[in-house]
């Protein structure tokens, strides 16, 4: 039998040097077929003739689960929803707000949450429609594959579980006939163990001293979300106790800048490394890790490595080429996709660290507390069906291509940035699961601040410019409840009274007579007119605690999922990253080349003209200091004194 490289796979999707041979099936002569449409869609774009069973045979079942049509606006709810837009058309948010039936079947509070939807253009009849589309798109049958471990991730032929990350010791997950719960508790329990040692100092840096600082090394999946949830928790009153003479920091970017920035003021003696990448492959990382081991070992020798890098990743293998022990490595699983992974030991080992694991145990179990939710409360009830649901109504029926995230919370500063990532990766796809191009666009541009900040940034242009339906995240009880004495409100109360004055503002808007009555000069009455009708959803959380945070994690993680399952796309794989990825590997190769060839890029290195002509500017220009015999690094401490 022929073996075969699927086009395009790199190292990050499967096993270093994998390919397939018997697991192939020929495609031929099933075009027209529908399970054969499944497959030559699969392979739309890419050069191979053939895709493995076990994919085929995933996507197959896929497809038959869609009861008509290949793709989800050939569904007869899809064409009704197309038809109510006109009805929702003639309606104002100013006049819907005013329906109490309407109003409150779409307050919905569960888990703790409090979630107001009222504030969407939608009336009850769009609900109907949107959960008829839900049961055409076979929403409740993807949901169970997920959890069931099947893999729904056709194009890299995985299970999709983060779930499991954040399973209760004695809940079953089977992937591939396998119960992972066990594997998954063995990889926490080390955590634990290694999490307590360091903060308890029993292990010591390799000059005897308490480890009290970490550099977390990582970037994408790897970094925004254990970002999100340490930005979450640094204020929370617990976690400040816990972690009261602890440093965390986190290097993300290649930019020596941003080295500078983590290492700055950090004494190696004292400092632990955390190397997270899934694939251990991450060209960004492994040259943070590679650049960061080097300030370690030129201070400390080259025995400093055992005692103060430590290692998350899949790729165990590749971690001990790098010189980590495997006994200081902390793995997960090809079914927990990057941008999944806060609650494997991408995050919860660098925020045991910081936190200790008990806390961290806390936010696996609001986490769970969503999964759980989510696997089986109706869609009426259930948060991410409801809000998932909701956004392809904004965004395939209303146009609306953008949304906001908007804390009124500090501490949740860092969602929207995590967010973007999880959402806009794996929703911003051009074809169906099938390969099938889509004759519509899916994913939305997430983006958004914490308020109050945010309104006086970029809320102009959501009160009078586009419409970008809003995602307002209130706390009911603040981390930091001082009260100034003589204040009319607390600071928390001022900020969440534009909580809920923002949604009013884009609901209602203001008119021409409102303005008139207020002696609002005629000519300035346009440019303060207010259309309204803007549409947004608020919702509260009792606090923002471990344990909420894991809660709205999930949530959003769901909510995202759900999308992805009515667009009928693969919301698991993210093909479009590597494309660039590639291109970076050949601009480094000819800078490589340049070095000894009089610094110039040339005709025939294969670039365009612009590209040739920038790539030759920068290199005239840029600077390059050399550093003295024996520093192989970029020697921070070299800068600061003037070098
Ligand atoms: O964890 P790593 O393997 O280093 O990958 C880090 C990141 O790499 C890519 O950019 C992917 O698109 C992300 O999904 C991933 O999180």
């Amino acid at each position: 039998m022929q073996t075969i490289k699927l086009p395009g796979a790199s190292q990050k999707s499967f096993p270093v040097g994998a390919s397939f041979s018997a697991k192939f099936v020929p495609r031929v002569g099933v075009r027209h077929h529908p399970v054969g449409t499944a497959f030559s869609g699969l392979v739309a774009g890419l050069e191979s003739t053939t895709v493995p069973r076990n994919v085929a045979a995933s996507v197959a079942k896929m497809l038959h689960a869609q009861k008509k049509g290949s793709l989800v606006d050939e569904l007869p709810a899809w064409k009704a929803l197309k038809e109510h837009v006109v009805d929702i058309e003639k309606t104002h948010l100013r006049d819907l707000l005013h329906d109490e039936a309407r109003c409150m079947a779409l307050i919905k509070e569960s888990e703790g949450i409090y979630c107001d939807f009222t504030r969407q253009r939608v009336t009850q009849r769009t609900l109907e429609l949107l959960y008829e589309l839900a049961e055409q798109s076979n929403l409740r049958e993807k949901i169970n594959a997920m959890f069931n471990g099947e893999h729904i991730n056709s194009t890299e032929d995985r299970a999709v579980l983060h779930v499991a990350t954040r399973a209760h010791r004695n809940q079953k997950i089977i992937v591939d006939g396998r119960d992972v719960v066990p594997d998954v508790w063995e990889v926490l329990d080390k955590i634990k163990a290694f999490s307590d040692k360091v903060r308890n100092g029993e292990w010591l840096g390799v000059t005897g001293k308490p480890l009290k600082k970490v550099v977390a090394i990582g970037i994408g999946g790897s970094f925004l979300g254990p970002l999100f949830v340490h930005t979450a928790l640094r204020t929370e009153p617990n976690a400040m106790r816990a972690s009261r003479d602890r440093t965390l920091r986190f290097l993300a970017n290649v930019d020596p800048i941003d080295v500078a920035r983590a290492l700055d003021g950090l004494d190696p003696e004292e400092t632990l490394v955390v190397v997270i990448s899934k694939t251990f492959t991450t060209a960004e990382t492994m040259l943070n890790a590679r650049t960061v081991r080097s300030w370690l070992i030129e201070r400390l020798g080259p025995d400093a490595v055992a005692k103060h890098m430590v290692a998350v990743s899949t790729n165990i293998k590749l971690v001990k080429e790098f010189g980590i022990d495997p006994d200081n490595a902390f793995g997960f699983w090809d079914w927990v996709g990057g941008r999944y992974s806060v609650c494997s030991a991408v995050g919860i080992l660098p925020l045991s660290l910081q936190y200790g694991f008990d806390i961290m145990q806390e936010f696996l179990a609001g986490a769970n507390n969503m999964d759980e939710h989510f696997k089986n409360q109706p869609y009426q009830d259930n948060l991410p069906v409801l809000i998932g649901l909701l956004s392809i109504w904004n965004v395939s029926f209303l146009g609306y291509g953008a949304k906001a995230i908007l804390p009124y919370c500090q501490a949740l500063s860092k969602l929207a940035p995590h967010i973007q990532q999880v959402d806009m990766e794996s929703n911003g796809k051009g074809v169906d699961i099938n390969g099938v191009r889509l004759p519509f666009q899916t994913g939305e541009i997430d983006f958004g601040e914490p308020g109050t900040n945010g309104q006086h940034s970029f809320y102009q242009l959501i009160h009078q410019g586009r419409v970008i339906p809003c995602e307002f995240i209130g706390i009911v009880r603040s981390q930091q409840s001082v009260y100034l004495k003589g204040e009319v409100v607390s600071n928390h109360d001022e900020l969440m009274c534009n909580f809920f004055a923002q949604a009013d503002a884009l609901a209602y808007g203001k008119t021409p007579e409102q303005l008139r009555s207020d002696n609002v000069p005629d000519y300035l009455i346009p440019h303060r007119v207010f259309t309204g009708n803007r549409p947004s959803m608020s919702i509260m959380l009792p606090s923002c605690t471990a344990y909420t945070v894991g809660q709205l994690l999930s949530m959003y993680e769901h909510r995202i999922a759900v999308q992805g399952f009515i667009w009928n796309i693969n919301s698991f794989d993210q093909w479009g990253v590597e494309l660039g990825k590639v291109l970076a590997s050949k601009v480094r190769n000819v800078m490589n080349g340049v070095r000894t060839r009089d610094r110039k890029v040339l005709p025939q290195d294969g670039f365009n003209y612009s590209t040739t002509r920038m790539m030759n500017k920068y290199l005239e220009g840029k600077t390059q200091i050399l550093y003295p015999e024996g520093h192989d690094v970029f020697p921070i401490d070299m800068l600061r004194a003037g070098h």
